[in-house]
C-alpha cells in the first residue's frame, strides 16, 4: 500500500481540469491529527478497480471542501487548513476488499452547537459517491473543544434520580401496548394499572401522535390522571413519556407546553423528527426542568449493516451533544439487534465521563465527554422478568429495562405484570448487594422470589422460556486489533 504522500503542489495544482483526490491534497499519510480536530473512521468498500488510498481520499474531498474537478477558488481560501485529510488506511481484518480509513477535519469547518451542520459534511454526499460500493461510518471523535460548543443532556442521570427519588436499582418502565388504537381512557387504564403496579415510568410508543382514534390532549389528560392517581396509591414519584412529536415544530411545542403544564416530570420525541428539533428540544428541555426521552425509532434503516451506513454508536454520541436524556440503546437479550460487546460500546458512550479506546466494544477513539451531562440507556423491546440476572448484569444500573408485552401482556393483568417485574428486579438487586453470583444463580433467584409472589410466578411460566437466539448483524466481523495510537 503506498503510504507516501501524492499531493501536487505549486502551479500544477491549480490547472483546470480532473486531478485524482489523493494528488489534491486529501491524503497526507504523515499528518498529525490537532488535539482541536473531529476525526472520522469509516469503512470504506470501494468498487472493483478503485484503490483504498484513492477511496479515502474521495471521502475525506468529499466531505469537506472538494468537488470533481480542480476549482481555482481554492486558491481564495485557506485551502490546506479546509481541506480534511485522510491520514491512513487499514484493511479490515478477515474482511477482503474493506477497510479502514482514518479522516481530521479541521475544527473550523463546523458551526459550533450544530448537528445538523456536522451531519451534512459526515455523512452528506459522501455516501452516494459511485467510486464506492459501501460506506459506513463507524466511530468518531469529538474534541473537546467541539464539545463544549453543546448543551448536552437536559437532566442528567443524577438530577433525574433525585427529581425521581430512585437510587441503587434500575429504573423501571413498561411501553403501552397495542401500540395504536386504544381510546384515551383505555391508555390511561394501562397507565394506571402499570405503575400502581410498581413501575416507575410508563411510555406512548414511538408511533402515538394525535390519531383520530385518541388526540394527544386526551391521551395527555388521561395519562396525567394515572400518574397522579398512581403516586398517590404508592408514595413514589411516578411519570409517563407523553410523546410529543409532531409534523411541526410550533405542534411539537404546544404539546410539551401542555405536558408542563399538567405537571409530567418527562417528555418524549422520536429520532424521526431530525437534528435540529431535537436539539430545540433539548433546550426547551432544559429550560423547562422536564426529562427529555428519545426514542431511536428509524435508526435501524442505516445503523444495523456492517458494511454500510452509521454506527449507532456514533447515533449516541450525536445525541449526547444534542441533549438527550434518555436514549434506547439496546437489550442485548430482546427481540431487537444487539451484539453484547458493540451494545456495552454504546452503554459507555452514554454514561462515562470519559472513553477510553477499547476495540473490543467498538470503541475507536479516546473520547472526552468534558462534563456533559450522562444520558441514560433505556433496554427497550422483548424483554422479561425472566431475564433479570442477564439485563443486569449486561447492563448494569443506571438504565431503564422497559417491559412492554412483558408487563402489558401478564395472564394474571396489567398490575400483576407490573409487579412480577419490580419484584424481580429487587430479588436481584438484592442478591447483587449480598454479593451472590447473580448471573448463575439468577434462575434459582427468581424462582425463591416466586415462591411469595404469585404474579412473578406466572410470569416465570408464561415466559421464562423465550428467548431471541439470532446471529447478530452488526456485530464486528473482525478480530479486534491494537491500534497505532495518534
Ligand atoms: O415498543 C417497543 C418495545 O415493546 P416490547 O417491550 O413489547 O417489545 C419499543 O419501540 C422498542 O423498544 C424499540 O426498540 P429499541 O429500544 O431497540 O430502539
Ligand atoms: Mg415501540
Amino acid at each position: 500500500m503506498n503510504q507516501q504522500s501524492l499531493t501536487v503542489t505549486g502551479k500544477e495544482r491549480y490547472r483546470s481540469g480532473v486531478m485524482e483526490y489523493r494528488k489534491m491534497g486529501y491524503w497526507e499519510p504523515d499528518y498529525v491529527p490537532k488535539d482541536t480536530d473531529i476525526i472520522a473512521l469509516f469503512r470504506i468498500t470501494p468498487q472493483d478497480g478503485v484503490d483504498e488510498i484513492e477511496a479515502a481520499a474521495a471521502v475525506a474531498g468529499e466531505s469537506s471542501t472538494a468537488t470533481w474537478t480542480v476549482v481555482w477558488t481554492d486558491r481564495l481560501t485557506a485551502a490546506e487548513k479546509y481541506r480534511a485529510k485522510a491520514y491512513r488506511v487499514d484493511p479490515v481484518p478477515n474482511a477482503p476488499g474493506s477497510f479502514f480509513a482514518y479522516i481530521a477535519y479541521d475544527l473550523d469547518l463546523f458551526e459550533p452547537g450544530s448537528i445538523a451542520n456536522l451531519t451534512a459534511s459526515i455523512i452528506g454526499n459522501v455516501f452516494g459517491f459511485k467510486p464506492l460500493k459501501a460506506l459506513r461510518l463507524e466511530d468518531m471523535r469529538l474534541p473537546t473543544a467541539y464539545v463544549k460548543t453543546f448543551q448536552g443532556p437536559a437532566t442528567g442521570i443524577v438530577v433525574e434520580r433525585e427529581r425521581l427519588n430512585c437510587f441503587g436499582r434500575p429504573l423501571l418502565g413498561a411501553t403501552v401496548k397495542p401500540k395504536l388504537g386504544l381510546s384515551g381512557r383505555n391508555y390511561g387504564r394501562v397507565v394506571y394499572e402499570a405503575l400502581k403496579g410498581g413501575l416507575d415510568f410508563t411510555k406512548d410508543d414511538e408511533n402515538i401522535n394525535s390519531q383520530p382514534f385518541m388526540h394527544w390532549r386526551d391521551r395527555f389528560l388521561y395519562c396525567m390522571e394515572a400518574v397522579n392517581k398512581a403516586q398517590a396509591a404508592t408514595g413514589e414519584v411516578k411519570g409517563t413519556y407523553l410523546n410529543v412529536t409532531a409534523g411541526t415544530m410550533e405542534d411539537m411545542y404546544e404539546r410539551a407546553e401542555f405536558a408542563a403544564e399538567l405537571g409530567s416530570c418527562i417528555v418524549m420525541i422520536d429520532l424521526v423528527i431530525g437534528y435540529t428539533a431535537i436539539q430545540s428540544m433539548a433546550k426547551w428541555a432544559r429550560r423547562n426542568d422536564m426529562i427529555l426521552h428519545l426514542h431511536r425509532a428509524g435508526h435501524s434503516t442505516y445503523t444495523r449493516q456492517r458494511i454500510h451506513g452509521v454506527s449507532f454508536r456514533v447515533i449516541a454520541k450525536w445525541m449526547r451533544l444534542a441533549g438527550i436524556d434518555h436514549i434506547h440503546a439496546g437489550t442485548v437479550v430482546g427481540k431487537l439487534e444487539g451484539d453484547p460487546a458493540t451494545t456495552r460500546g454504546y452503554y459507555d458512550i452514554c454514561r462515562e465521563d470519559h472513553n477510553p479506546q477499547k476495540l473490543e466494544h467498538g470503541i475507536f477513539f479516546d473520547q472526552p465527554w468534558a462534563s456533559l451531562n450522562k444520558m441514560m440507556p433505556v433496554a427497550s423491546g422483548g424483554i422479561h422478568a425472566g431475564q433479570m440476572h442477564q439485563l443486569l448484569d449486561h447492563l448494569g444500573e443506571d438504565v431503564v429495562l422497559q417491559f412492554g408485552g412483558g408487563t402489558i401482556g401478564h395472564p394474571m393483568g396489567i398490575q400483576a405484570g407490573a409487579t412480577a417485574n419490580r419484584v424481580a428486579l429487587e430479588a436481584m438487586i438484592m442478591a447483587r448487594n449480598e454479593g451472590r453470583d447473580y448471573l448463575h444463580e439468577g434462575p434459582e433467584i427468581l424462582a425463591k422470589a416466586a415462591q411469595s409472589c404469585s404474579p412473578l410466578k406466572a410470569a416465570l411460566e408464561t415466559w421464562g422460556n423465550v428467548a431471541f437466539n439470532y446471529e447478530s448483524t452488526d456485530a464486528p466481523d473482525f478480530a479486534p486489533v491494537a491500534s497505532v495510537s495518534m
